[in-house]
């Protein structure tokens, strides 16, 4: 299903009302109730408990909203203007209980199962990973991913609980929610508990992309490789907003030196245009050691690539 007939409620214009009037919906976009249905949806969940450091990313959904209030219609580097090629709405925020992360867990499942679009989540701290896979794989099966990050995520445990930020992917590997033929992580750096953390995530079935590949081996060896690894499978991109440099994204809780560029990282999501991407989400977003709004202004541009990218693919949903 193509759109070429059907119009879209588009986000306010800009040369209308002025940018920084109103209250902020994602990209200045209607919100999921105003519109009679979407084909993608941002949505957002503010949760932090799963944190091992600095939290705060519970207030990442509000500061991306407002950082996007710049994005323009139409993207240049993928050729499109997503939000006249499908409809896109911003679906509000999941309540999740900040007191008790197994009760949040299943309200994000529920709630991304509730929306019947494409979701771009906003995080939230990279727990959340997990119960959006769920839902995912649920609708596509097993799924190729992409994980952007400093950090492997593929921990066991973390004071013996399981379900943290540092542990998503090790669980949605055991759940089987991942195809274990296609999975990269890319930005890894930085130092880990032990040489095991590695082998035990090559058992998973992940291959890495480092922080130093991307710099040494180069854009274009990289998407390749990162292409060729996804096929046609249906992949889902999951984007922690440290694997930048904290130079580029410092409002995060666990930051690590020697990190991509914005411009990198966009590069490389450009890169996987024609992928068959099913959903996709920015985490780790933390305001309150921000300086200027630089890390939500990247994650709200990471953000309009990913629904840029959803909006390519729009066809292919029936
Ligand atoms: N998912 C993020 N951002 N960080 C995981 C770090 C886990 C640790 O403290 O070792
Ligand atoms: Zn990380
Ligand atoms: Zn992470």
């Amino acid at each position: 299903m193509t759109n070429t007939v059907r119009m879209h409620q588009g986000p306010v214009d800009s040369s209308k009302v002025p940018r920084f009037a109103g209250p902020a919906t994602f990209a200045r976009l209607p919100r999921l109730d105003q519109v009679p249905r979407a084909d993608v949806a941002v949505v957002g969940v503010p949760f932090d408990t799963g944190v091992s450091y600095r939290p705060g990313a519970r207030f990442g959904p509000a500061a991306v909203r407002e950082a996007s209030r710049l994005l323009r219609p139409y993207h240049p580097g993928l050729d499109v203007s997503p939000f006249e090629r499908v409809q896109v709405a911003d679906a509000g925020d999941i309540a999740a209980n900040p007191f008790d992360i197994g009760e949040a867990i299943e309200a994000i499942e529920a709630g991304a199962d509730a929306i019947d679009a494409r979701l771009v989540t906003i995080g939230g701290d990279h727990t959340i990973a997990l119960p959006l896979l769920r839902s995912v794989a649920r609708r596509h099966g097993p799924v190729a991913l992409v994980h952007f990050d400093a950090h492997l995520d593929t921990w066991d445990t973390y004071f013996g609980a399981e379900y943290t930020h540092g542990t998503p992917f090790r669980r949605a590997a055991e759940e089987g929610l991942l195809d274990t033929e296609a999975l990269s992580h890319v930005g890894i750096r930085g130092s880990l508990y032990g040489k095991k953390d590695l082998e035990e995530d090559r058992r998973l079935g992940f291959g890495i992309v480092t922080a130093a590949d991307v710099l040494r081996r180069g854009l274009d060896e990289v998407t390749d490789l990162l292409r060729q690894r996804i096929g046609d499978r249906p992949v889902y991109i999951s984007v922690d907003i440290d694997v930048l440099d904290p130079a580029h994204a410092p409002g995060t809780g666990t930051p690590e030196a020697g990190g991509l560029t914005s411009r990198e990282l966009l590069e490389i999501l450009r890169a996987l245009a024609g992928c068959r991407l099913v959903g996709a989400d920015v985490v780790e977003v933390a305001p309150a050691y921000d300086h200027a709004e630089i890390t939500s202004i990247a994650a709200s541009h990471v953000a309009y690539d990913l629904v840029s990218l959803l909006a390519l693919n729009a066809e292919e949903r029936g």
